[in-house]
């Protein structure tokens, strides 16, 4: 860790004047003796707000803060909202690097002698370019077809200076958490490393494909949205080769009305594809910012999404999907009490929650959102206003509910700037109540008992010998007084052997109906037969 990186961050956190974050009468003598300690880095700013001034210093700092910066904007439940607004200007701005290095990084990561052994038309000027990678196009010769393509290749030395700064970074975490009794109040620890994890994630592009293509592969002939193939044979850790799209940015709402793009429909597919990604397939794209997301020209009237960037996913378990449809059922319905005693029935908040003065809190936060028509409620906001509330009462929000609340708040602007009155509620209810309902009932039962078969069918060859072995024991061997198995119990359990062999039999011909009468009735036998054992 370079000591001339340290003198120049503290540097420009003190010419911004960063330091009044925390008003002098709170900071602890410690810090006050460091600041004065520095007596020559004035604050050069002091006209501007406070806002521009962080924005302006991350600005300075280079990609690494930006991007901190960046991700931070979408914080709301940590800052104050005019920081909040302030960090999202933040403007990733880098110079690009020479066409020639991207060309030989790409030679040396597919061992090639020159790139014309693979590619053809390869662009030297970057399509774009941006802090962690730039995009070069070429063309690539597959099974007979010439096939336009983009080249991802990473910055060259950035993982050097990015490891470097994420560790200055964590220190003033650190610093922050245990300096001021306020600092700890906005986790810094936690938030930087949640942000190291993404960043270092970044920087591996293999994983990007490996994203790209399981997105691709669930939304295999959807009308909604479409992820460009990865061309995986010709990508390695810092070069990523896929499929070159030529859609509209989703941003120019200019160029998608010119087309007659049916923008209704548009911004409720946009909602759709998100609950579809959370709910059906539990992974989702979290990085839904505009420049990742563009419409194909192909069909207006029935407009299609392309993502690209799949560097940032979130994925979900069984429990937190349950916590969202739930709650968010339960807030849509105005029953608070229902989304307090659902925090404690779950073990989200602890067991000894006082449930009244919880609902009272979420109550407090929530009522004023539903002063506006239910279709112009932001999810998202309801979202963070939960977690802060539950913060409170000492859940520990897991950070893949924190990214999706994030991307919810994308969504759903994206949603908005499209179609402003996009009713949200009415797009996203009907996959929350057929995910609660998929849960529970008849048909949740079913789905599990066929999730068990195929283990049932490993254990079944044991079960004749089992139950043969278990009948010849004496039952004095295990106590003395106990009874002999009576003459009812060992015909059901034979019963319920003959109807497991019969589940397995139909489960192996493929006829799973019969699988689940047979299955029903030999468990329904078994407890039968349990039930009369003495
Ligand atoms: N498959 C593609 N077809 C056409 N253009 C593409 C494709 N992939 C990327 N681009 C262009 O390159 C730009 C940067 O790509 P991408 O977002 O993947 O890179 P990034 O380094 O992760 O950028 P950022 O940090 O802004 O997210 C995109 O905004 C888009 O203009």
């Amino acid at each position: 860790m370079s000591a001339a990186r340290l003198y120049e961050i503290t540097r420009t956190f003190l010419h911004y004047g960063l330091d009044e974050f925390v008003p002098r009468h709170k900071q602890p003598w410690p810090a006050k003796l460091l600041r004065q300690s520095a007596f020559w880095l004035r604050n050069q700013h002091p006209e501007k707000p406070l806002g521009l001034r962080l924005r302006l210093a991350l600005q300075a700092l280079g990609p690494v803060w930006i991007k901190f910066g960046q991700m931070l904007s979408t914080r709301r439940d940590l800052l104050p909202e005019d920081i909040a607004t302030e960090l999202a200007y933040l403007q990733d701005q880098v110079a690009p690097f020479a066409g020639d290095e991207a060309q030989a990084l790409i030679e040396q990561a597919l061992g090639l002698t020159h790139i014309d052994e693979v590619f053809g038309d390869f662009s030297a000027t970057p399509l774009a370019s941006a802090s962690i990678a730039q995009v070069h196009t070429a063309t690539l010769e597959l099974d007979g077809h010439r096939k336009d393509v983009v080249i991802k290749v990473i910055r060259p030395n950035i993982s050097k200076q990015i490891h470097a700064d994420l560790a200055l970074m964590e220190r003033f975490a650190r610093l922050l958490a245990n300096l001021f009794s306020e600092g700890k109040r906005l986790r810094p620890v936690e938030v930087v490393r949640e942000y190291r994890k993404t960043l270092l994630d970044e920087l591996d592009l293999l994983r990007e494909a490996a994203n790209a293509i399981q997105l691709r592969r669930n939304f295999t002939d959807s009308e909604a949205l479409y992820i460009p193939e990865v061309y995986s044979d010709y990508s390695r850790q810092n070069v990523l080769v896929m499929e070159r799209i030529y859609g509209i940015p989703v941003s120019d709402t200019d160029a998608l009305l010119a087309q007659g793009t049916n923008m209704k429909l548009l911004a409720e597919r946009g909602v759709e594809v998100f609950f579809t990604q959370v709910f059906r397939d539990s992974f989702f794209h979290a990085d839904m910012h505009p420049g990742n997301i563009f419409v194909s020209r192909q069909d207006p009237h029935n407009p299609q999404y392309i993502g690209i960037d799949c560097g940032i996913v979130g994925t979900l378990n069984r429990e937190d999907k349950r916590y969202l449809a739930e709650n968010f059922i339960a807030f849509f319905n105005r029953d608070y009490r229902q989304v307090a005693q659902l925090h404690v029935d779950s073990g989200w908040v602890p067991a000894d929650t006082n449930v009244e003065e919880f609902e009272f809190a979420i109550r407090t936060v929530c009522e004023p959102i539903f002063n506006k028509p239910l279709a112009e409620i932001s999810f998202g906001h309801v979202l963070v206003n939960l977690f802060n509330t539950a913060r409170r009462f000492n859940m520990q929000v897991q950070p893949q509910l924190v990214l999706l609340q994030k991307t919810l708040l994308y969504v759903e602007g994206l949603g908005r700037q499209l179609y402003p009155q996009l009713d949200l509620w009415k797009t996203a209810k009907p996959f929350l109540e057929n995910w609660v309902q998929e849960q529970v009932g008849p048909w949740a039962v079913m789905k599990k008992f066929y999730a068990n078969l195929p283990f049932w069918a490993e254990k079944m060859p044991e079960i004749p010998d089992l139950i043969y072995h278990s009948l010849k024991r004496p039952p004095v061997a295990v106590n003395p007084t106990t009874p002999p198995i009576a003459g009812k119990a060992l015909l059901l359990g034979m019963l319920a052997a003959s109807s497991l062999l019969g589940t397995l039999i139909s489960y192996l011909a493929g006829d799973l109906q019969a699988a689940s009468v047979c299955g029903v009735v030999s468990v329904a036998l078994f407890y039968a037969a349990w039930r009369k054992c003495p």
